[in-house]
C-alpha cells in the first residue's frame, strides 16, 4: 500500500478508474459528500503513510507523498474528463460552444455576461450554429424543433423530468412541479385538477373581479401623476389574487399600494436559481451552507406560516388549498409546503410578467392598442366594468394575450427533461442518446419563422380569423408547456389576464412615461420564471367618473 501511494502510475490509473465509474448515472446529489469525504480520506492516508511506511520519518513527509499522489490522481481525472467530453462523448456530433462541451460552468458565465437572460444566449447559439440542436452542456442539448415537442413534452413522451427539478429537494421536499416520480405526480395532480376545474374557476371568478375593481380604483387615483409604475400594480394584483384564490386571504398589496416583503422574498429565493440552477449539484452544495440556504429557508418559513394560518380556518368559499390540505393530518407535510411555494411563485410571477409585457407591447404599438380597445369597447357596452364572463369569448383579446405569451414567455428557457435510457429518435431521424438532458427553448421556438411568419411582429390577428396564415405550426406555442406536466393554472391565468386587460383598456389610454420601457427589455431576469423589469406608463382616464 505504501508503495502504491508512491506510484504515479497507480494514482493516474485510479483517476481513470474513477472517471469510468462515475461517467453516466446521476451523482449530482452526492457531490456535497466529495469534499468532506475526500479530506477525510486524505487525512487517513497521511496517517497511514506515517505509521506504516518505515521510510517516512515525519508527518510532513507523509503529507507530501499523499499530496503528490492526489495531484496526479486529480490531474488524470480532470484530463480524462475533459478529453472524453470534448472528443469522445456520445453527444460529440452536436455543435455548440467548445467550453460548453467541457463544463456547465460555461452556462453560469454566459448567464452573468448575458444580463441573466440566458434565453437570448441560447437563441443566439441556434442562429450561430444554424441548427435546431445545440450542445449546451457536457450532456445537455437545446432542441428548438416543433416536431420534437410531442416526443419531449407531449402526453406520450418517454422523457422524464431532469435533475434540475430535484436541486432543492433536501431543503423543501418535492412540489407537484418538482416531483420527478411520474406516479407521485399523477396522484397529486388529481387534487390540483379539481382545484382548477371549471366549477372551481366559476367560484374564483368573483374574487378576480373584486381585485380587478380595486386595481382600477387605485390606478385611477394614481393616474393624476405623470407616471405610474404599472408593473408594480400588476404585481400587487397578481399576488392578491393568488393569495385569495390559493389561501382565502389577500396579501393586501393593492390596498397598501406597496410591495410586500413576500414579493422580495420570492425573487430572492429564485435569484440563485437564475445562476446556479444550471448546475444542480452546485445548487445542492450551496443550499447546504447556511448563507446559501438563507433566502430559500426564510421564504419556506413564510410559506409555511401562510399555510398554518390557512389550515386553522374553513373558508366559506373553497380555495385551492381546500383541495390539497388533508384535514385528517395535524401537521403540514413537507411536500404540501413545497406545493405552497409552488402556488405562490407559479400563481403570481407568471401573470405579472405576461401582463406587464402586454402593456409594453400595447404602448409600443399604439395602433394595436386602439384596435383592441375598439373591440373590447363593444363587449357589454353599457357596463363600466367587464366581468370575467363578459370577456371569456373575445378572440382578439385572447390573440393579444397570446402574443405576449409568445414573444415574452413567462418561462422563457423551457423545461428540463431527460431522455429514456434507450434514447429517442426525432421525426427527422436524428437520434438523441439516452440519459441526455434536453431543454426546449420556449423563447426561441415561439420566435421561429417556420412556425410564426414575421415572428417578431406583435400581431393579435394571427390568432383570429383575420390572419390565421401567420400561425403555421401551433405546436410551437407552448407558454404553458404541454402534456401531463402542463400548467394546471392556465385557465385561471387566462381569466385573470382577460379581465385586467379589457378593463385597463376600457378605463385608460396607455403610453410610456419617460423612456420606451427599456427596463422591461433590459432588466427582466430569467430565474426559471421571468422576474420582469419595471414599467412606467402615463395613464389617461377615458371618462371622468
Ligand atoms: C401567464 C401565466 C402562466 C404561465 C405562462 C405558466 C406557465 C407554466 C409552465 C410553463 C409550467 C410547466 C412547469 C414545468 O414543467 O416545470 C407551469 C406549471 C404549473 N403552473 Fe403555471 N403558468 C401560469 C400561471 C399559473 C397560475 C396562475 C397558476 C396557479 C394559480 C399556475 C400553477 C401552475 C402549477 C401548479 C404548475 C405545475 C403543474 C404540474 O407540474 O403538474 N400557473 N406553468
Amino acid at each position: 500500500m505504501a508503495d502504491l501511494l508512491r506510484s504515479k502510475i497507480a494514482a493516474a490509473g485510479l483517476g481513470l478508474f474513477t472517471h469510468f465509474i462515475f461517467n453516466g448515472g446521476e451523482w449530482d446529489h452526492y457531490v456535497h459528500l466529495v469534499v468532506p469525504g475526500g479530506s477525510l480520506l486524505f487525512g487517513a492516508l497521511v496517517a497511514f503513510e506515517h505509521v506504516a511506511d518505515p521510510r517516512v520519518f515525519s508527518l510532513i513527509q507523509a503529507f507530501r507523498i499523499v499530496e503528490t499522489a492526489t495531484a496526479v490522481y486529480l490531474a488524470t481525472l480532470a484530463t480524462s474528463v475533459i478529453i472524453y467530453r470534448a472528443y469522445f462523448h456520445r453527444l460529440r456530433k452536436f455543435p455548440g460552444p467548445f467550453t460548453a462541451r467541457i463544463t456547465k460552468f460555461d452556462t453560469i458565465s454566459r448567464v452573468i455576461h448575458g444580463d441573466y437572460q440566458l434565453y437570448k444566449v441560447i437563441e443566439g447559439f441556434h442562429k450561430k450554429y444554424k441548427t435546431d440542436i445545440v450542445r449546451t452542456g457536457p450532456r445537455e442539448l437545446s432542441i428548438a424543433s416543433a416536431d420534437a415537442i410531442p416526443l419531449i413534452y407531449g402526453p406520450m413522451s418517454k422523457c422524464r423530468k431532469g435533475v434540475w427539478y430535484s436541486g432543492a429537494y433536501h431543503v423543501e421536499g418535492a412540489s407537484l412541479q418538482t416531483t420527478r416520480d411520474h406516479q407521485d405526480h399523477r396522484e397529486r395532480r388529481k387534487a390540483w385538477d379539481r382545484a382548477f376545474s371549471a366549477k372551481s374557476l366559476r367560484e374564483y371568478e368573483p374574487r378576480i373581479n373584486r381585485h380587478t375593481r380595486l386595481l382600477l380604483e387605485k390606478l385611477k387615483e394614481h393616474a393624476k401623476k405623470p407616471s405610474v409604475r404599472i408593473s408594480s400594480w400588476i404585481g400587487f394584483f397578481a399576488f392578491d389574487v393568488m393569495g385569495d384564490i390559493g389561501y382565502n386571504r389577500g396579501f393586501g398589496m393593492l390596498e397598501k399600494g406597496e410591495e410586500d416583503e413576500m414579493i422580495e422574498m420570492v425573487h430572492k429565493s429564485m435569484a440563485n436559481m437564475s445562476t446556479f440552477g444550471h448546475i444542480p449539484w452546485a445548487v445542492g452544495m450551496m443550499l447546504r451552507t447556511s448563507v446559501g440556504a438563507k433566502d430559500l429557508l426564510t421564504f419556506m418559513k413564510v410559506v409555511q406560516d401562510v399555510l398554518i394560518e390557512r389550515k386553522k380556518i374553513t373558508p366559506a368559499e373553497p380555495d385551492v388549498f381546500s383541495y390539497l390540505i388533508d384535514e385528517t393530518k395535524e401537521d403540514i407535510p413537507k411536500n404540501l409546503n413545497a406545493d405552497s411555494r409552488l402556488m405562490i411563485v407559479a400563481g403570481s410571477d407568471t401573470t405579472h410578467a405576461t401582463l406587464t409585457w402586454l402593456v409594453w407591447e400595447l404602448c409600443t404599438h399604439k395602433d394595436a392598442q386602439a384596435k383592441l380597445r375598439n373591440i373590447t369597447d363593444k363587449l357589454a357596452p353599457d357596463q363600466s366594468f367587464l366581468n370575467a364572463e363578459d370577456v371569456a369569448n373575445c378572440p382578439h383579446l385572447d390573440g393579444a394575450i397570446n402574443e405576449s405569451l409568445r414573444l415574452h414567455p413567462a418561462v422563457p428557457s423551457g423545461l428540463q427533461r431527460e431522455t429514456p435510457t434507450s434514447g429517442i429518435t426525432l421525426p427527422d431521424g436524428t437520434y438523441i442518446p439516452g440519459e441526455t438532458t434536453v431543454w426546449m427553448p420556449i423563447h426561441t421556438l415561439q420566435r421561429d419563422e417556420r412556425s410564426f411568419p414575421e415572428p417578431l411582429k406583435f400581431m393579435p390577428e394571427r390568432w383570429t380569423d383575420e390572419a390565421p396564415e401567420y400561425v403555421k405550426d401551433k405546436r410551437a406555442f407552448i407558454p404553458f408547456s404541454a402534456g401531463v406536466y402542463n400548467c394546471v393554472g392556465q385557465k385561471l391565468a387566462m381569466m385573470e389576464m382577460r379581465v385586467v386587460m379589457a378593463n385597463l383598456l376600457r378605463s385608460f389610454e396607455m403610453d410610456f412615461a419617460g423612456d420606451m420601457g427599456e427596463a422591461v427589455v433590459e432588466k427582466s431576469r430569467d430565474a426559471f420564471t421571468l422576474s420582469v423589469g419595471t414599467l412606467d406608463v402615463k395613464l389617461t382616464p377615458r371618462c371622468k367618473d
